[in-house]
């Protein structure tokens, strides 16, 4: 297919805005996503490892009749952070409050949102890494001491009224767990570190997704959509509802795997889950430079993006992929992007950019 193969060189510009294969939740996903998150353990696939331990910190706090001890969620968007948070509470049979570190500008919010939690309450804190440090400091004595300090007044004349909160349980969330103060880490009783799904995991989201969504897939179907969802369960229902739309529009509403992967042709993201931005990233390194190392600047310049979309929108998954890899020299391509965009590499193919070109561009 012509947007697979990348022959046209003058079409390498792509926007990196609301990718159909980014991780972060869009408009629609808010909507849909309420109606598609497991209610309990049980129906939470993957993430083996944190389901079992989780499982045994919530029945141990249940049994004791206690408030379960504060979680940390670690991982990257779209795992299931704040679907496990609302799976805690549901087995908890408490109420959860969701918010995040960017809303809790001062220490004042949190004081507010803390004195107004019920007893047993989940406290969900998303992005915690983000919280001011101010609130942060404050964080620390209420998950130890189920106390903050409210300090009224300013200058010589403040003072510090400490107010008693009920027992709750936090449960924060972060894509970056190295980047919290040790203090605040240490903290968190439990901390559990989510990975990418494995394709069969997605193959089950993606059924269960469609029986909720009352859409017919085959296990073909199936398979043919989790292996572009780039191990996040949030792309793999974001595609589902693509194809299912093309299903509809262009079939009888079946989705088997040709359907999928014509549907999903339209929307340019090919069988491994490059869209057309991370390709355009590769066909540059690949036809404009020989497979690297090319600086990031100039690989940016070729795209027509800014540095940081290529940084930080389309480098992670393709070195994730192991299709370039990030060099003190510059950006490389490796044999497997040579292979994925079917092309052959210079030494092999006798071609114009040799190994001799390397370093030319490492600005
Ligand atoms: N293990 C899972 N099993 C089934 N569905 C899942 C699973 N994990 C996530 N999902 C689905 O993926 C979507 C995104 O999940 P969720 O909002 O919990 O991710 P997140 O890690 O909190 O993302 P962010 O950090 O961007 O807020 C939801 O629709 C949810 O139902």
């Amino acid at each position: 297919m012509n947007w697979e193969d990348g022959s046209d060189t003058a079409d390498l510009s792509a926007t990196a805005g609301d990718r159909l294969v980014g991780a972060d939740a869009d408009g629609e996903d808010t909507a849909v996503e309420a109606a598609l998150r497991p209610k309990d353990l049980e129906e939470f696939v993957g993430q083996e490892k944190v389901r079992e331990q989780l499982d045994l910190v919530l029945r141990a706090a249940r049994a004791r009749g206690a408030t379960a001890d504060h979680v940390l969620l670690s991982g990257a968007p779209g795992l299931g952070k704040t679907t496990l948070s609302m799976i805690i509470a549901a087995e908890m049979g408490a109420p959860i409050r969701i918010t995040s570190g960017p809303a809790i500008q001062h220490a004042g919010d949190l004081a507010a949102i803390l004195s107004s939690l019920q007893e047993g309450e989940v406290l969900f804190l998303d992005e915690i890494h983000r919280m001011s440090r101010p609130a942060e400091e404050m964080l620390y004595m209420a998950m130890e001491d189920f106390r903050v300090d409210v300090i009224v007044g300013k200058g010589p004349g403040a003072t510090a009224i400490p107010l008693e909160l009920p027992p709750f349980t936090l449960v924060g969330a972060t894509t970056r767990a190295g980047l919290l103060p040790p203090p605040l880490r240490d903290r968190f009783g439990f901390t559990g570190h989510m990975e990418f799904y494995e394709p069969s995991e997605l193959e089950r989201v993606i059924h269960r997704s469609a029986r909720l969504l009352d859409v017919e897939i085959d296990t073909a179907g199936a398979a043919e959509i989790a292996g572009r969802s780039r191990g996040t369960p949030r792309i793999a229902n974001r595609l589902l509802r693509r194809v299912r739309d093309y299903a509809q529009v262009k079939a009888d509403g079946v989705i088997t795997p040709e359907i999928a992967s014509m549907a999903l042709a339209v929307y340019e993201v090919d069988a491994r889950g490059l869209d057309r931005l991370d390709r355009a990233v590769l066909q540059a390194l690949l036809k404009l430079f020989g497979g690297g190392p090319v600086g990031l600047s100039t690989l940016a310049v070729a795209v027509g993006e800014e540095r940081e979309t290529v940084e930080e929108v389309a480098e992670p998954f393709l070195v994730r992929e192991g299709l370039l890899a990030r060099t003190p020299r510059g950006r490389v391509a490796t044999p497997a992007a040579w292979a994925h965009l079917g092309l052959v590499p210079p030494q092999q193919g006798g071609g114009a950019a040799g190994s001799g070109q390397q370093g030319l561009f490492g600005a």
